[in-house]
């Protein structure tokens, strides 16, 4: 058995970053950016008002009066130059013309004719923004999945299109004469199949095109039948007959298919049975079929895969500190990704390890919003020591 670390190089090492295509920003929601975007001017454009009411010069307190001499407006700007004890109306998002201190909110003013005065409620200001005070001509975006947010950022830098990464294609491949599709009508001895979907909606968020294969069966014609299916994938990932059983497959038809094993069997825990290689040119990742097995090594591995296909510099996962709230046992000779929950104490994220570990219970993951990483033959641990864990 190889280390989690030693597998992630190996699987890692099976991909490539993919091509690149331009999109228009309203296509390019969750799409890669391989590279940094670069602002083509200032944000804002120039010196901006924060509120509605009225930009001055001059001393500003309760009582000082002001001559208003024009208007400025969101879109339509004022070209004069304001002087001491004169006052623009303003309203925002306008332009704040040279010279001018503040913008005093309209409800401290009291306005009669062309003149107004200051109130008792005059709170200072300057309720304006400065020219650049978002971002300058020529910062950058970095490198990243574009989230809504980052779009609306590209928008504002003028980026109308932007290079993407094109999506990689994972093929999933349930495996398992006991599964049949939700929905479905299962006899007494089957279960639903349920793994596909998570890691669907993992590979899906990740930037990556999902499709789910058809069940394969626990035999080799239509295993190799359903391989035939994936051709165009950039990674095949199956799910279950990866451990020793009579009837696990998936190593076999691989080999016989011409799979180049980069490795089978890792030091972790869920995980052991995991493989990953080639199959004509074509990274193949082989996951375990316990539900809990699979998708956490779908963070572990496949997501990493995904990211370093859309050409992320960095795909390995991170992990976040966090303090016990419980102690916990040694580990033992595998690596262990805990189910837990992390939530926030006052001196930073404190984090609980479930009791139930099996790696069969849904509930239990659907519970959890972290993995808890023990490493191999990890001490036992103690109430406020430090752990490293995996936002899920
Ligand atoms: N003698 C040994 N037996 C097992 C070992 C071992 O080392 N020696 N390893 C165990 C570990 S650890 C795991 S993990 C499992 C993995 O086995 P497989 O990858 O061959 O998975 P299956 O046997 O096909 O399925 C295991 C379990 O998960 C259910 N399953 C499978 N696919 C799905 C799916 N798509 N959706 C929902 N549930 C699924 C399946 O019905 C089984 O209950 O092997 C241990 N055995
Ligand atoms: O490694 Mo198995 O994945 O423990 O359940």
């Amino acid at each position: 058995m190889i280390s989690v670390d030693a597998a992630l190089a190996l699987a890692l090492a099976l991909v490539r970053p993919l091509g690149t295509e331009i999109l228009p920003l309203a296509r390019a929601a969750n799409r890669f950016m391989p590279h940094p975007a670069t602002a083509a001017r200032d944000q804002p454009p120039f010196a901006v008002a924060a509120m509605d009411g009225y930009a001055t010069v001059g001393p500003a307190h309760p009582g000082a009066q002001f001559v208003v001499v024009g208007e400025a407006a969101a879109g339509h700007a004022w070209h004069g130059t304001l002087h001491p004890g004169q006052a623009l109306r303003i309203f925002t998002g306008a332009p704040v013309p040279p010279g001018a201190d503040r913008v005093v909110i309209q409800e401290d003013v009291t306005r009669s004719g062309d003149q107004i005065t200051l109130t008792d409620a005059f709170s200072g200001g300057p309720h304006i923004r400065p020219k650049g005070q978002d971002f300058k001509a020529g910062d950058t975006l970095s490198a990243r999945l574009l989230r809504p947010a980052d779009l609306a950022l590209l928008a504002s830098m003028n980026v109308a299109n932007v290079s993407v990464t094109r999506r990689p294609i994972v093929a999933i491949i349930a495996t398992g004469d006991e599964l049949v599709m939700p929905g479905e009508v299962p006899r007494d001895d089957q279960i639903i199949a349920s793994n596909s979907f998570a890691l669907q909606a993992l590979a899906k968020n990740a930037g990556a095109i999902a499709r789910l294969l058809p069940i394969a069966r626990d035999d080799e014609a239509s295993l190799r039948a359903v391989f035939d299916l994936a051709a165009g994938a950039d990674l095949i990932v199956t799910i279950g007959g990866a451990s020793v059983g009579d009837h696990d497959m998936v190593g076999k038809v691989a080999a016989d298919l011409g799979m180049d094993r980069a490795f089978y069997k890792i030091a972790m825990r869920p995980g052991k049975p995991l493989m990953a290689g080639k199959i004509n040119g074509t990274a193949m990742l082989g996951l375990p079929g316990n539900p809990v097995s699979s998708i956490v090594c779908g963070h572990i591995f496949m997501l990493p895969m995904i990211r370093a296909m859309l050409g992320d510099p960095t795909p390995a996962p991170v992990l976040q500190p966090a303090r016990l709230t419980a102690p916990l046992p040694a580990n033992g000779p595998r690596a262990h990704y805990m189910r837990a929950q992390v939530k926030q104490g006052t001196d930073g994220p404190l984090i609980t390890g479930f009791d139930r570990q099996d790696s069969a219970l849904l509930t239990v993951l659907a519970d959890a919003n972290a993995l808890l990483v023990r490493p191999v033959d990890d001490p036992p641990r103690n109430t406020g020591d430090l752990v490293g864990y995996l936002p899920i």
